[in-house]
């Protein structure tokens, strides 16, 4: 069973049983129907106006999945009220009610045509997906319009802490089965794991680390070749990246092309650069996998090597697979996810390690940050002089 969830916050909701919510399964994207109120009419005699139509708007709410959206509801479609009417004794007509309903953080809202209309990442974020007709007045012959109506799409972004990204049977899944007590599928062709999968990652002192298995990616997957890409979105918001590769490369079939395990890097540079580049800033973990097939660890170094020489050997590639930015690890690890327990350890206690560090620099640089905005504040005030009432 594929599971995806928004792990983080059910990791720290006492109200949900997490082991629960994992066995429901999950869904990451919603359609559903949404249409603002329309303009109340004007009032020619007097020269009324109608009242606005109301707007349907999402909010952003923690703890609720895509799910939640409409059993709350209790209906797919989302109508606002209308404004209403000018008359005699209400000149200006009072505006129609807003419908709010709350979303889950992390999703993004798209239009059937595929237009975005906003996003939302923090508990009380707010995107109008809808707007209410104006009321009708002297320029539009006192007619309310129609408020806008639309079929959309809600994407939800999963939150793991870690994200695993490879090409296919580079081992992803393996690695997360060996590290977590999820139970991904596992097979010597391309492209078995076709939807996310979470595992988490217990330690001995009960702390949890949340871990995202994607399908593989191959070069191309940019322009739909392939199926990881769209996953892609899954990894923007987790802290960690780790790019796994089989240290014998890869060939999706006789008529294409082997792919070193260098090859495979660039190429996963390339196609990440492609989807967001913001993704090349977050922390990185190199991962080689499959160490068990070599004879022995030089052929390892000899790859660490290149990987720490990527900017220079980038001139080798065709300009259009090479990346402008080039990958920077924080490690680079060799590993046997299906025969060594040691190997495992080893890069669980790694990803943990990165995970604090780095929480610690970004809870320093908020800090730094927050102090910069009150002396910002403090200078600016001082700046204007003493309050003249
Ligand atoms: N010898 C060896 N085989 C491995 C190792 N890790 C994974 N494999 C094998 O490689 C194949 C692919 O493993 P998966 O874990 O399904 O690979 P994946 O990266 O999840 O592949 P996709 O889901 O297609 O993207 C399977 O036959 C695994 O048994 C390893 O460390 N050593
Ligand atoms: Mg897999």
């Amino acid at each position: 069973m594929v599971f995806l969830t928004n792990i983080l916050k059910y990791n720290s909701t006492a109200g949900h049983s997490l082991k629960q919510y994992l066995r429901n399964g999950f869904k990451d994207s919603l359609r559903i129907y949404v249409k603002a109120g329309a303009g109340g009419n004007g009032y020619p005699k007097f020269g009324g106006v109608g009242g606005q139509g109301g707007n349907v708007i999402a909010v952003g709410r923690e703890h609720i999945t895509l799910e939640d959206i409409c059993k709350l509801h209790k209906s797919r479609r989302f109508i606002a009220k209308n404004g209403t009417h000018s008359t005699h004794n209400f000149i200006l007509g009072p505006p129609g009610e807003h419908l709010r309903f709350d979303v889950p953080l992390g999703v993004t809202i798209y239009t059937d045509e595929g237009k975005k209309l906003g996003e939302i990442n923090k508990e009380d974020d707010t995107v109008i997906i809808a707007k209410g007709g104006p009321g009708g007045h002297p320029k539009n012959g006192f007619h309310g319009i129609k408020g806008q109506t639309y079929s959309v799409k809600l994407e939800l972004k999963l939150i793991a802490d870690v994200g695993l990204v490879g090409f296919p049977n580079a081992g992803k899944s393996t690695l997360l089965k060996a590290i977590s007590h999820a139970k991904p599928k596992i097979a010597s062709y391309p492209f078995t794991t076709i939807r996310p999968n979470i595992g988490i990652i217990t330690y001995g002192d009960y702390r949890q680390i949340s871990v995202a298995d994607l399908p593989g990616l191959i070069e191309g997957a940019h322009a739909n070749k392939g199926m990881g890409h769209e996953f892609l979105r899954h990894v923007e918001r987790t802290q960690l990246l780790l790019i796994m590769a089989d240290i014998n490369g890869f060939q999706l079939g006789v008529q294409y092309a082997h792919r070193t395990c260098l090859d495979t890097v660039v190429l996963l540079n390339k196609e990440l650069e492609l989807y967001n580049p913001d993704l090349l800033n977050k922390p990185k973990l190199m991962v080689v996998n499959k160490m068990d097939t070599v004879p022995d660890r030089k052929h390892f170094y000899e790859i660490r090597e290149q990987i720490l020489n990527l900017p220079d050997l980038l001139q080798n590639y065709p300009e259009e697979i090479r990346p402008e930015t080039p990958f920077v690890f924080d490690d680079i690890v060799a590993i046997s996810a299906k025969e060594s327990a040691d190997d495992v350890n080893l890069l669980k206690n790694k990803i943990r390690h990165l995970l604090d560090v780095y929480g610690e620099v970004k809870k320093e640089r908020e800090l730094q940050e927050k102090a910069e905005l009150v002396s910002n504040i403090k200078r600016n005030l001082a700046e204007r002089g003493p309050l003249v009432v």
